[in-house]
């Protein structure tokens, strides 16, 4: 039996110091991801806000928008993924079990819980506002209990240290983790040594997100790991650059009404059919169907 994605994730960790968790907007991203070697991939919930809606990502995506994304990509690749669970999506207890459930049902290794407000806000931007201490303990406390299997992990995500202060915002932690929370994610960190608190204070994995033209500065994985962190997430990275260079091409076509001078930007077909494994889906349905069709034509 293949180990649960729980185990996995967990097992990526162990093999992997600091682990390098992609984000992968779709399940396209995640094949080239497992094709370039990452041992462990990320749905974010900003990605399925602007990538699968196109929309801010201010708490207006659902449960079921980021569950049908985590299927999509669970259902292509083995590789533990680590989902975006916002604020849990729904303010009782009940409400997180279900998220729990159902993310373990969709396959997911990982989620991340945080402590703003329902009506949430990317962490990197002004505004934001966090519920008590006591609250986030109980949405912890949910988490854990609704577990099915047993090494889902349950990340505590702390947007406090923007809000209330970096004292405040390991106090929360350690309280986190003592309601049983398995690792740690402190949002909109500015300077390496603050990971560094963190992980003395917690005796448990401490996430980096090292997202662009954000808070955070763009620390090496040699950086991070002087500072004791044990994941590194590279939430969008894949995803602006995909932008970019399709914005890219929308206006050149536009302007200059072929494609020819931005063809050398694009992954050609050759490249798209290899990650897909298209071949291998030729040769089955040739397998298949290739003799009865050859003896239908005969007839
Ligand atoms: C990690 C994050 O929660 C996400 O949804 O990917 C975002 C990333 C971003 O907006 O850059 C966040 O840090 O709030
Ligand atoms: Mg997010």
């Amino acid at each position: 039996m293949i180990a649960s994605a729980g185990f996995r994730f967990r097992a990526a960790i162990a093999a992997e110091k600091p682990l390098q968790v992609a984000g992968c907007v779709n399940a396209y991203a995640a094949r080239m991801a497992d094709r370039t070697g990452f041992r462990a991939i990320y749905l974010s919930g900003a990605g399925v806000a602007a990538g699968s809606l196109g929309l801010p990502d201010l708490a207006i995506s659902t449960l079921d928008d980021v569950l049908t994304d985590v299927r999509r990509i669970t259902d292509i690749t083995d590789l533990p993924l680590l989902v975006d669970a916002d604020t849990g999506f729904g303010s009782s207890a009940f409400n997180i079990a279900r998220t729990v459930k159902s993310l373990i049902k969709s396959g997911a290794a990982a989620m991340h819980l945080e402590d703003q407000v329902q009506a949430k806000r990317c962490g990197h931007r002004p505004g934001k506002a966090i519920v008590s201490q006591e609250e986030m303990v109980d949405r912890i406390k949910a988490a854990v209990d609704a577990r099915t299997d047993p090494d889902f992990v349950v990340m505590a995500r702390t947007d406090a240290l923007a809000v209330e202060g970096l004292q405040a915002a390991i106090d929360r932690v350690s309280l986190y983790v003592e309601a049983g929370a398995d690792m740690v994610f402190p949002e909109a960190v500015t300077e390496l040594d603050i990971y560094r608190q963190f992980a003395a204070a917690v005796q448990v994995p401490i996430l980096a997100n090292i997202t662009e033209f954000g808070l955070t500065p763009l620390f090496t994985i040699e950086e991070l790991a002087g500072a004791n962190v044990s994941l590194v997430l590279y939430p969008l990275s894949a995803f602006r650059a995909m932008n970019a260079a399709a914005l890219n091409v929308y206006r050149t076509i536009r302007q200059e009404g072929s494609q020819k001078n931005v063809i050398d930007t694009m992954q050609t077909r050759a490249e798209l059919y290899e990650f897909l494994d298209y071949h291998a889906y030729e040769e089955k349905l040739n397998s298949l169907f290739l003799e009865s069709f050859k003896k239908s034509e005969n007839e």
